[in-house]
Formats: C-alpha cells, sequence, structure tokens
C-alpha cells in the first residue's frame, strides 16, 4: 500500500497546544491529532494545511517552520507519513466539521491523550520544547 502524506498543524497560545479529538466516524476517530490532513497532489505542505484549517475550522492561518520529528504509521489505509508544521492562526476558529473537541493542552496533558499512532513521537519530542515557539 502507498504513503499517505499528512501535515500537521502545532498551534500554540501560551504554552498550550490545541489538540484535536477525531470524530467518532472517521477514520482512527476518536484519537487525538494535529489539525491538518491529506496533502493533495502537486500540493506544498504550508498550502495543505492552509487550505486544511479554512475547511476543518474556517480559520485563516499561516505555516511557520516544519518541526524536525515526522511520524509514521503502518495503517489498513497505508502508511501516514506525518509532516508537521508550527502554524499561527490569523483569524477565530469559526467552525468544526472533523472534530468532536477542541482542547488547548500543557505538555503534561498532551502526553496523557491517546493520539493517533503516527503521532505519539511527535507529540513526545514536541513536549520536550515545553510548547515554546515564537512566531
Ligand atoms: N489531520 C491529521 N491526520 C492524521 C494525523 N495523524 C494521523 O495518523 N492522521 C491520519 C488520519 C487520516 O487517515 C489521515 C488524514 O486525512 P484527513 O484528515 O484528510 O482525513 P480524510 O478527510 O481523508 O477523512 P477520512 O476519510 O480519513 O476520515 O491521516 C494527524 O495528526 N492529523
Amino acid at each position: 500500500m502507498g504513503k499517505i502524506q499528512v501535515v500537521g498543524a502545532i498551534i500554540l497560545r501560551d504554552h498550550q497546544l490545541l489538540a484535536a479529538k477525531r470524530a467518532a466516524n472517521r477514520t482512527l476517530g476518536g484519537y487525538w491529532e494535529f489539525p491538518g490532513g491529506k496533502i493533495e497532489p502537486g500540493e506544498a505542505p504550508e498550502a495543505a494545511i492552509v487550505r486544511e484549517l479554512q475547511e476543518e475550522f474556517g480559520a485563516q492561518a499561516t505555516a511557520y517552520q516544519k518541526f524536525d520529528i515526522d511520524g509514521v504509521a503502518e495503517l489498513t489505509i497505508g502508511e501516514i507519513m506525518l509532516h508537521c508544521y508550527y502554524v499561527r492562526l490569523d483569524s477565530g476558529i469559526t467552525k468544526t466539521v472533523a472534530h468532536d473537541e477542541l482542547r488547548w493542552v500543557n505538555a503534561d496533558e498532551a502526553l496523557a491523550l491517546q493520539w493517533a499512532p503516527s503521532d505519539v513521537a511527535v507529540i513526545e519530542a514536541l513536549s520536550k520544547t515545553g510548547f515554546n515557539y515564537e512566531y
């Protein structure tokens, strides 16, 4: 099965991360994840993040630096390659269409959530940064 290239947004505010719980009816329903989604053919990862945040949250966003740890997981649908970027929200969140819950969490709280398999290594590395990032 092919590789599925996915982008995830690391959205921080006051040393807290915006974690999103996938809607129960979706692939990996109930798992926590970085907001984002699949990269479309020919699309730049930064553009995919901006598009997904518009589609899923009705929010304007700017993608910054890529996080240096990628996530990988073998799922029945294929091999997920998760690429995460620091993202700044430039507007409020006006809707949620793909998630059952959004939650701002500090590093300890983030580690206690049940993340999608490909996200676990990323969250472990990210929590060591103390959720510090200057946009
Ligand atoms: N957005 C996001 N997706 C992730 C993460 N980790 C992870 O394994 N995934 C998986 C779940 C999905 O199979 C895929 C992202 O696709 P997507 O969110 O665009 O899902 P989709 O619209 O195709 O919806 P679905 O049919 O898969 O439910 O990557 C993550 O942190 N964020």
